[in-house]
């Protein structure tokens, strides 16, 4: 079984991408009533990065994100984190290295007040409450949200259940976060906030963010690495400029070009120009049709 699962992860570590925390190699995952969860799933992430998945709906990008946590296991397969085979006994803290953010953020609010929910992950890592409230506060604090401290998780919106529940993850201080559809459910405001904490928590915290989105425009402006997610395998994974102007691709994995893509192109048939250039944001975009 060994040989058939090195064989099958077949897309390698690249000297391009920062050193591994974690590595799954899914041979399969079947739910309880025989659903295929994921199958010859392998995926990787690295230190420093944002990685997107980007499929359609049922394509396994949920069932992935549980497993990078523990929250499901392979039914055949093998999770590493830095490099290390993860045992029965470790399964239980993977949560200490990867932290989840659901996608409803409700889900994981249970608390009387926000600050008890932030406070929740800390000394469950053995803190005192002293030291507790210290993390929980700064994790408050570096999402904008030291305001709801005080208030019932149940009463907020979705977008500061969202900003709490970011909170308590980051209180526990993990290499990884990876977010399950982040922007559902959020107003454009809102959503431009938790980009731009998404940016931060890599920039400034030096965790590695991992999201799963139908939004591939959120996806081309911020993932450093794409992961297209089909029928429960990642069947592509690249920059953005190589994932999002391969438009077979996308079309096989019913996937519809970001917007500054699609520009980009009806631009240059415009123009009868081809099109030469590999825009993502909207700033290459006026440059390219501006230089
Ligand atoms: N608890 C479950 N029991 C049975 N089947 C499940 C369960 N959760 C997911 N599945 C199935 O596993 C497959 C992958 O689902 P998953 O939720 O991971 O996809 P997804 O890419 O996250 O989809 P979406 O974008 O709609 O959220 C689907 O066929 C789905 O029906």
């Amino acid at each position: 079984m060994e040989k058939q699962q090195q064989q099958h992860c077949c897309i390698q570590n690249k000297s391009e991408h920062g050193s591994e925390l974690v590595h799954i190699d899914c041979v399969s995952h079947i739910y309880p009533d025989g659903s295929v969860g994921i199958h010859q799933m392998c995926f990787r992430v690295y230190q420093h990065e944002i990685v997107a998945l980007c499929g359609a709906n049922g394509a396994g990008k949920s069932t992935l994100i549980e497993h990078l946590n523990g929250l499901l296991e392979p039914a055949e397969g093998r999770v590493q984190i830095r490099g290390e085979e993860v045992t029965q006994e470790m399964k239980k803290s993977l949560w200490k290295t990867v932290g989840l953010v659901f996608q409803r953020a409700e889900d994981q609010l249970f608390a009387p007040t926000v600050l008890d929910d932030v406070m929740f992950g800390p000394l469950n890592l053995g803190l005192s409450p002293e030291d507790a409230r210290i993390e929980a506060t700064q994790a408050l604090s570096a999402v904008g949200a030291l305001d709801l401290a005080e208030k019932i998780p149940a009463y907020l919106s979705g977008g500061q259940k969202r900003l709490a529940a970011i909170a308590g993850v980051l209180a526990m201080k993990p290499a990884v976060i990876a977010m399950d559809e982040p922007m559902s459910d959020l107003d454009p405001s809102h959503a431009a906030i938790v980009e731009k904490i998404i940016c931060e928590l890599r920039d400034q915290f030096n965790i590695s963010i991992v999201i799963s989105t139908h939004d591939l425009d959120l996806a081309a402006r911020i993932a450093d690495r794409i992961c297209i997610v089909k029928a429960g395998s990642v069947v592509a994974e690249g920059s953005a400029e190589e994932i999002f102007y391969n438009q077979p691709l996308l079309a096989e994995a019913s996937l519809i070009e970001p917007q500054v893509v699609a520009l980009y192109r009806a631009y240059c048939q415009k123009k009868g120009v081809q099109p030469d250039q590999h825009p993502i944001t909207q700033k290459d975009l006026l440059e390219a049709i501006t230089s």
